[in-house]
């Protein structure tokens, strides 16, 4: 498949929650209705559904699949052996341990074992449960070879797979997706995928939801455009294949365990397609940032491009944030990321370059945790710089780096192969500890000392 892809350029539809339709033999989509007796070519009618059907008419996510022979025609699920067992899709104490220490490691080596999408696949930290449909996981993936004969199903949730190294070639029901480092793709709940990694050697990570789907962000104040443009998301265009295929395994994650089931065709056989529940792809430096254009650090919520909502307005179960180039133009600003602790748990990765809070330790292909209160903020030597540098370095473009954060309201727990990983930092709280007092009695700013006398002397 691999060779057959090199040579194509793909065509995709664009636009985010669009209702697609798409044909890869011209009159394959029934018109009028989704079952008809007979459909066009003597396909199958399959529906996939990712809410409930009765979820509303605006958050309701489904697709009709006209397909050379139906999903369900395959060998018993058994479990699947030998499993690595590093997946989990429920996090307690049984499985994951809690900490409010601020976690890092460096980039994960990728094996000289034939490892692929699915082997190489292992969880880092995540909370709440696929079962009852609330959580979510991150996950990182290191592979160098492509998946064969087999497809990757995933009952649980929707992956945001984030490719850092190495691109991925990944045949969906709907359609090929090719997704280079710089670029994400969404593979919701249930939809069945094979990744092929035509530069072999390959690291990644994914989040993943359970229980509900990624959505654009409203933009309140900001107004009708900017961040991630609807069109900029682009939805595969159906493709298939036809023929026996002995031996055909379907890898399927359902609570967390993997199971496989035997068929004698591939699952990529949808002739034509449509709905609204799809997987697709987008290129985030087509991101339009906004920010601080006079003082201070905007929140990096300023930077959403895909959020996955709870119940609660405003608070979310993931959102995913970039830290693409842009210019900095703050005006007597500290304007790196300030120190803070922040109710939601941020989990961070650098796709390239390199992190404005970290001067050193954050690489590309690493990662850090900083958990619900956890302070953080700008390591000793970028604190050093930005202050020596002054009040009013001018305009300042960040360039060469697209780093990204997970941020969810939930508080994750850490898998024990994560804490034991021997790609852990146990000295990243040193990146800290160089933080002097540099406090003086004497305040710069004489207009406000009357304001501010404690005990004769002035604080600020
Ligand atoms: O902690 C981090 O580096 C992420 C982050 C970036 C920022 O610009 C402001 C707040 C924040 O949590
Ligand atoms: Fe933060």
């Amino acid at each position: 498949m691999g060779d057959e892809n090199s040579l194509e350029e793909l065509s995709y539809q664009s636009g985010y929650g669009n209702s697609f339709s798409s044909e890869a033999l011209a009159g394959a989509l029934p018109h009028g209705q989704n079952s008809p007796l007979l459909c066009p070519y003597s396909l199958y009618a399959e529906q996939i559904s990712g809410t409930s059907f009765t979820s509303p008419r605006k958050l309701n996510l489904r697709s009709w699949l006209y397909r050379i022979k139906p999903s369900v025609t395959h060998e018993p699920f058994k479990p699947r052996v030998p499993s690595h067992g590093k997946l989990l899709s429920e996090f307690d104490r049984s499985n994951s341990s809690a900490t409010p220490t601020q976690l890092r490691w460096k980039p994960v080596e990728i094996p000289d074992s034939p490892t692929d999408f699915v082997d190489g696949l292992f969880t880092v930290c995540g909370a709440g449960s696929s079962f009852l449909r609330h959580g979510f996981a991150v996950h990182m993936y290191t592979a160098n070879k492509s998946m064969d004969n087999c497809a990757f199903c995933n009952a649980d949730g929707d992956f945001l797979i984030v490719p850092q190294k190495g691109r991925l070639w990944i045949t969906t029901e709907c359609g090929k997706l090719q997704v280079s480092p710089g670029e994400v793709a969404i593979l919701p709940q249930g939809f069945r995928f094979a990744v092929d990694l035509p530069d072999g050697p390959s690291r990644g990570y994914v989040a993943e939801i359970f229980g509900a789907h990624f959505q654009l962000p409203d933009l309140g104040p900001i107004g009708a455009n900017g961040l991630a443009a609807p069109r900029d998301f682009l939805a595969p265009t159906a493709w298939f294949e036809d023929g026996r295929r002995p031996g055909y395994t379907i890898v399927q994650k359902f609570g967390g365990e993997l199971f496989t089931a035997k068929q004698d065709f591939s699952p990529f056989n949808v002739v034509a397609w449509h709905g609204n529940h799809v997987p697709y792809k987008y290129d985030l430096s087509k991101f339009c940032p906004y920010n601080t254009v006079l003082v201070d650090h905007s929140d990096p919520s300023i930077n959403t491009v895909l959020t996955a909502p709870t119940d609660k307005p405003g608070v979310a179960l993931l959102d995913f944030v970039v830290f693409p180039p842009r210019w900095l133009v703050a005006e007597h600003t500290f304007r790196p990321p300030y120190y803070h602790r922040n109710c939601m748990s941020e989990f961070m990765g650098l796709i390239y370059g390199g992190y404005e809070a970290k001067a050193d330790g954050f690489l590309p292909g690493g990662s850090s945790l900083h958990s619900c209160m956890t302070p953080h903020g700008p390591d000793t030597k970028t604190y050093e710089a930005t202050i020596a540098r002054g009040n009013e370095p001018g305009p300042f473009r960040i360039k060469d780096t697209m780093a990204f954060m997970f941020e969810s309201c939930l508080m994750p727990r850490v898998c024990a192969w994560a804490l034991e990983s021997p790609f852990m930092d146990h000295d990243y709280y040193q990146c800290w500890i160089g933080l002097r007092s540099h406090f003086t009695w004497e305040s710069r700013n004489a207009t406000s000392k009357d304001d501010n006398e404690v005990d004769g002397k002035t604080a600020k």
